[in-house]
């Protein structure tokens, strides 16, 4: 039976009194583009910081293609509030660093755009590539031969080729226009060799232009790269349009899943996000 490429489990995140996830349960298969959408606050960020190590869950697990890669389990009095949720299922806690994550195959993306502000496109990339080797922004730029650093340039040039940015290539990163800054920071996650890509917010502050173009930029890349695509999204003509399924966050709780139609035919959906707070 083929593994589910990401699996999160039982998964709860509190923050003092605010259960900003609660017991949230998801799955996403290989090719699979799957969104999570839900009102502000519902949690979605915080799903996300769970799956990419930022945050060691209050308790519960998450397996990338069927090996567990985060769990935690909840100690003194939190034990007890816990327990009916996975009933000793955690033993230990496992929670690897965000660069861990990322040399797993997962990368990701920000709400606000997060390049290396003084680099130009083209370094930007390349120490994306390096850091896929090694975690440490310092070491990442030596202790490479010749002809590895070469294959690294060229790895680098080829993914601006793909990704529509090579007359961009000498650019300020920050110099681009806010469209392609977007695309730059996907493309910089792409280069960390992914197989599993966290997209949070990908069309924030975006014109309908550039989200259209951001569409079909999502679906290229995950035809091109084989890729398996989670992401949180607020423009619903996007998520209606690309995901094979959707999550739908309430207060932490998935309160629903299932193809675009059935998600926009949901009345408990729709009484939740839809009719309120959804931006289109
Ligand atoms: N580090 C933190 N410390 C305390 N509370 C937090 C922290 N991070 C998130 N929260 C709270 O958790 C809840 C969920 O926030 P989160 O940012 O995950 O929601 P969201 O669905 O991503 O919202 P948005 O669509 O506005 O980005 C909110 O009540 C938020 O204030």
């Amino acid at each position: 039976m083929s593994e589910h490429v990401l699996k999160v489990e039982n998964a709860t995140m509190q923050f003092g009194g605010v259960v900003a996830v609660d017991n949230m349960n998801i799955v996403v298969d290989k090719g699979e583009i799957v969104s999570l959408i839900g009102p502000n606050g519902a949690g979605k960020t915080t799903a996300f910081n769970v799956i990419t190590g930022v945050y060691a869950p209050t308790n519960g697990a998450v397996y990338f293609n069927g090996k567990k890669i985060i769990e935690n389990h909840p100690q003194g009095k939190m034990k007890k509030l816990y327990q009916g949720q996975n009933a000793g299922k955690y033993t230990h806690v496992l929670a690897p660093t965000p660069d861990k994550i990322t040399q797993l195959g997962i990368a990701r993306t920000f709400q606000n755009i997060r390049l290396f502000k003084s680099q130009t496109v083209f370094e930007n990339i390349l120490i994306a590539k390096h850091l896929r080797r090694t975690s440490n922004l310092f070491t990442a730029t030596f202790h490479l031969n010749g002809k590895e650093e070469q294959k690294m340039r060229e790895d680098a040039t080829h993914l601006l080729e793909i990704v529509g940015l090579k007359d961009e290539r000498n650019e300020m990163a920050t110099s681009l226009p806010y469209g392609k800054q977007r695309r730059l920071e996907i493309a910089r996650a792409l280069a960390t060799n992914p197989s599993l890509l966290l997209l949070d917010e990908p069309a924030a502050g975006m014109n309908p232009q550039e989200t259209d173009e951001l569409t079909a930029f999502i679906g290229e890349i995950r035809d091109n790269f084989g890729l398996t695509i989670f992401m949180i999204e607020h423009h619903m003509d996007l998520v209606m349009e690309i995901s094979d399924r959707i999550y739908v966050l309430d207060f932490g709780k998935p309160i629903a899943e299932g193809v675009p139609e059935e998600i926009q035919n949901n009345q408990r959906v729709i009484d939740a996000y839809l009719g309120g707070a959804a931006d289109e």
